[in-house]
Parts: structure tokens; sequence; C-alpha cells
């Protein structure tokens, strides 16, 4: 049985990333509960394959739609829907044919609850639930149209270039009765379209290209002789919210600019949970890609503390302390340097606590930041007798709240919880920060960690990474050990000449250092014979190592 509810993630989101109800698409609240699903094995690049291991567990029954595979709703995913639909006869349109129009439908100005209508009529009644999750993943979708008409179009300007589609003989006109169809609805879009006086944009762009080739350009996965490349293009950047800006570090107050010395201004993510973080006392969680600047997040609540602090313009150190519990030793000595710099101008003692930085009794005390890891923490306030220390803590923050999920997870779990009993036994103030990763589960994570959802809980996905980006990953299929070594070294070659023909520059690991010396004596060898020995120069500092010197 099919069950639709409320989706709460989806509704936390909207409310995170301020959208209101009011602006909520169409579908946005509810939640596919599949029935029993069938899997699809896809083959991105050969039709044939494809045709070949597309598996359906039932073909005569049409009120089914694929899942996604992996989470991704992306072309493939489209393109197996309409398969689907096309095959359970509730659509007139060749897949294709389908695909294409419900892109250009979902890459129309329309708002969800206006598209849902068009889209049952391209689908059919049966189709209802595919519907749904077009319009649940509606930008998902569109991000990726507009990737393939962003590399369709580039290929286009390269002079030269062919393309990606070989042809096939003479184009003949002879239309069937559905592509008469897929004609008359086009023509119908466009009329609609002209009337509304609407830039046509990529809906032109959209009309003469075909879903073969916008799923080509889109691709994830091209295969080269030896070796496969799956691409993963960037999400496209969230554009800017309607009253949205970035808070500049002038508008704090004069002690929190002491802390943010040589930033202009903080970024969209940490504008966005600026108030609640900087001037309320709320519990938070924060969810965003890697290098989105959640160190700066943590810095926010440690200045909203200092600022309970200050009073007739002294700082009174002596009231509180902080704990910042970093997932590894490593990161700790260097949260512990970013800190204590950071912080100096305010007079704050920072110090490490770590199984290889133990600190003395008067130095806990002098301490108003102790940086620490998950078990260091447990044991230290595991003690019962000692609560001299606990009782002082203000506020925890918790990086990489997301290894809860991982082998420290119980250590972590263990000691929120004994914070949270600390905070009802005394019935004293102690706010909790989680940072993280972006987290599937994050309601679970916030309701773990006291947030209350709708004013502390925030969750930012790819499209708000401060710089967007894209992914490849080679896998070598070649059986034989040296060979394998061979093509390795030569498609990183080509890799880091591409970058640095780009003006970028590239930066290779290796497993160890023998293989250091040898991976570079390799790329030496190769620039020699391809005659790119000037790209490896480095010519802003001879003194230093370049490649060449190895
Ligand atoms: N407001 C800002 N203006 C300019 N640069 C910033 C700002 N905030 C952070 N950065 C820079 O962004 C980079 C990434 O920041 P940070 O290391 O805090 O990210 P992160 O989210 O903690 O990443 P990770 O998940 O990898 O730990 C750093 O180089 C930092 O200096």
């Amino acid at each position: 049985m099919i069950t639709l509810q409320p989706n709460r993630q989806e509704e936390a989101e909207s409310q995170i990333n301020g959208t209101g109800n009011d602006d909520m698409e169409f579908g946005a609240d509810l939640v596919f509960r599949p029935p029993a699903r069938f899997l699809v094995d896809v083959y991105l690049e050969d039709e044939d394959l494809i045709e070949e291991s597309t598996t359906h567990s039932n073909d005569n029954n049409t009120n089914y739609h694929p899942e996604s595979v992996g989470g991704n709703f992306d072309l493939n995913w489209l393109r197996d829907a309409c398969d689907v639909i096309v095959k359970g006869s509730s659509s007139q349109l060749p897949r294709d044919e389908l695909a294409m129009a419900i892109c250009r439908v979902l890459d129309s100005e329309k708002p969800g609850d206006e598209i849902a209508g068009d889209l049952l009529d391209l689908v059919g009644d049966s189709a209802f639930e595919t519907v749904q999750d077009l319009i649940t993943h509606r930008k998902e979708l569109v991000d990726v149209v507009h990737h393939g008409i962003f590399v369709l179009k580039s290929d286009q300007k390269v002079p030269g270039s062919q393309s990606r589609m070989p042809s096939y003989g003479t184009r003949v006109t002879v239309q069937t009765e559905s592509e008469l169809q897929s004609d008359k609805l086009r023509r119908k879009e466009g009329k609609k379209k002209q009337r509304r006086g609407t830039d046509q944009g990529n809906d032109n762009e959209l009309s003469s290209m075909s879903f073969s080739s916008l799923i080509q350009a889109s691709t994830v996965k091209k295969h080269h002789k030896g070796y496969e490349e799956v691409t993963v293009p960037p999400t496209q950047t969230a554009p800017m919210k309607p009253g949205e800006k970035l808070i500049e570090i002038k508008e704090l107050d004069d002690f929190a600019q002491a802390a943010f010395q040589g930033y202009k201004s903080l970024n969209r993510i940490q504008s966005r949970i600026f108030q609640t973080t900087y001037s309320t006392n709320e519990n938070i969680l924060v969810c965003a890609p890697t290098g989105a600047g959640k160190t700066n997040i943590a810095m926010i609540s440690v200045l909203h503390e200092i600022g309970q602090h200050f009073k007739d313009g002294y700082l009174h150190k002596d009231e509180f302390k902080i704990v910042y519990v970093a997932p590894m030793k490593a990161l700790a000595a260097e949260v512990t340097r970013t800190f204590s710099h950071r912080l100096a101008p305010l007079n704050m003692i920072v110090k490490e606590l770590t199984g290889d930085m133990q600190l003395a009794k008067n130095e806990l005390e002098e301490t108003q930041m102790i940086v620490t890891t998950p078990e260091k923490w447990d044991v230290i306030t595991r003690k019962s007798s000692d609560m001299s220390l606990s009782v002082l803590v203000k506020l925890l923050i918790i990086d990489e709240v997301h290894l809860l999920n991982d082998d420290r997870g119980p250590v972590i779990e263990a000691l929120v919880a004994r914070t949270l009993r600390q905070v009802e036994s005394t019935q004293s103030m102690i706010r909790i920060v989680g940072l993280s990763a972006t987290l599937p589960n994050y309601m679970e994570v916030a309701q773990f960690l006291r947030v209350n959802p709708d004013v502390g809980l925030f969750f930012f996905d790819s499209s708000y990474r401060p710089v967007p980006l894209a992914q490849q990953y080679i896998g070598i299929s070649e059986p034989n050990f040296l060979a394998r070594i061979e093509l390795q070294n030569e498609i990183c070659y080509n890799k880091v000449v591409d970058s640095l023909n780009n003006g970028y520059q590239a930066m290779v690991f290796v497993h160890s250092r023998k293989d250091t010396g040898k991976t570079s004596e390799k790329l030496v060898e190769l620039a020699q014979i391809n005659e790119d020995l000037e790209l490896f120069k480095n010519v802003d500092c001879y003194s230093q190592n370049s490649l060449l010197d190895f």
C-alpha cells in the first residue's frame, strides 16, 4: 500500500532555508513510501546495454515507478520512469519524447501546483507517484538539464568539435501519430509562453535538443580503453533569496569584530545562522557541505558566550568554560591554534586537552576554551567526584557530529547524554552546538541534541557550497599490474596537464613516500616525452622544490 504523509524533513528544510509555507511547492510536504522496489541497473553510454540491463519485476503492473539509483533523481532516472510509463501505455509519446516534454515542463517558470496538471496530462493518472517525485526533485532535474545544455552549447562553440552523438544518414520527416502529438504539445507550450511574453531562453534550446543528446551531455560515465571515468557535475549554486544578504563584519559588536580580523563579511551560511547563533541561547545543529565555513559558525557561538560574560567593559573569565569537541587530536591541535590566535585580542585562553596534551589543575582553571576529543572529554566528565570543571561549562561545541553514526558514536552519545543529565539535574544552561557534514537523518540528530527544529536546525545542501564541486572518478580495469600502474600514471599526467593548461594548480596524492618519488619521476619523464616541461616550472618560487627538482 502506498502511504502519503507530510514529509517532516522537507517541511523542516523549507523552514530552515527560509521558505515559508506560502512558498512551498505543491507536493513538497509529501513523502512517497514506495511499494516493493525493483532494481534498475544502468549502463550509461551504451544504449543497447541499457535496454538489456534495465529489469522490471512486473511489466504488467503500471502502478509503480522507478526508485532513484543511489538517491539520484537525474536524467537516467527520468528515462527509466518514462520507460515504465510508455510500457504501461499511459502515454502516447515515445520514451525520449516524453522525457524531453517533461524536462520542458519542469524547466518552465510555472510554480509546482501548476506543473502538476501539465505533468499528469503527459504521463497519465496511473503515474501519479512519478509526478510526485518529479515535483519533489524538480530542482535536481532542472540542474542536470541546465548542465546538459551548458555542455552541449560549449561543445558547439569549440571549433571543429564533433557532435557527441553520431549522425545516421539523412533525416526523414515521416511523423507518427505520437510525434504529431508531441509537436502539438510543443506548439501549445510555445504559444502559451508567447502569450505570457516570457523569455523562452532554455525552452527554445530544449526544443531543439534531443533527450539522448541531453543525457549524453550530462552523462556521468565514459568508457576509455582500460578505464572508466565517472563525472559528477557540480550542483548549481542556489540563488540568493529575496531579502537575503551577507552580514558585514563591521556590523558586528566591536569585541566580535576583533575575532574576525581579515574577513570582510560572513558567508551565506554564516549569515543565515547568525541571528540564532549570536543573539539567542538556542541549541543548534548546522549540517553543511565541507568547506562551507563551519569553524566560523563555532566562532560565532563562542562570541555569543563571551558576550554573555562581558560586564562593565570587563570579561568575567572565571564565570564560564567553553568545550570544543573535535574528532581527532590533529584537528584539536589545529582548532586550538586557530581559536587561540583569533581570540587573543579578547584575552581568551584556549588550550588543547587530549591524550597528547595534559593540563595541570591550575592551567585548566585559567583556560576559558578547552579543545578536546570525545574520548578525553568522556573520561573527564565520567568522574562524578570532580564536577568543578563541568559545572562551569556553558557551551559545548561538537564538531563532525555525524560521527555519531561511526565507531566513535557511542562515546559522543554518552557525553551528550551526560551533558543533558547535568542540565536537568542542576537546572543550569549548557548550550549545545552540533556541526556536521550533510546528514540524511538530521531531524533525528537534532532531536538527540535537543535542538528545536523550527529554530535551531540548519540544513544546507551542496547548492550552498561557497565553491561548487565537480567530481571525476576513474576506475582502471586493466588486469595486468604493471600495465595498470603505467596507465594510472598516464591518466594522472593528462589530468595534471589539463589543469595546468587551464591556469590551475594540481596536487597528486599517492599512498606512500616511496610512491611520491616514483610518481614524480614518471611525471617528469612524460613531460620530457611530450615536451611539456615548461608547464611544470615553478615560476613563482625558484628556491622551493618544484617537480623538476625530484
Ligand atoms: N566569511 C568568510 N569569508 C571568507 N572566507 C571564509 C569565511 N568563512 C570561512 N572562510 C574560509 O573557508 C574555508 C573553509 O572553512 P572551514 O574550514 O571552516 O570549513 P568547514 O565547513 O569547517 O570545512 P570542513 O567540513 O572541511 O571542516 C577556510 O579557508 C576559511 O578561511
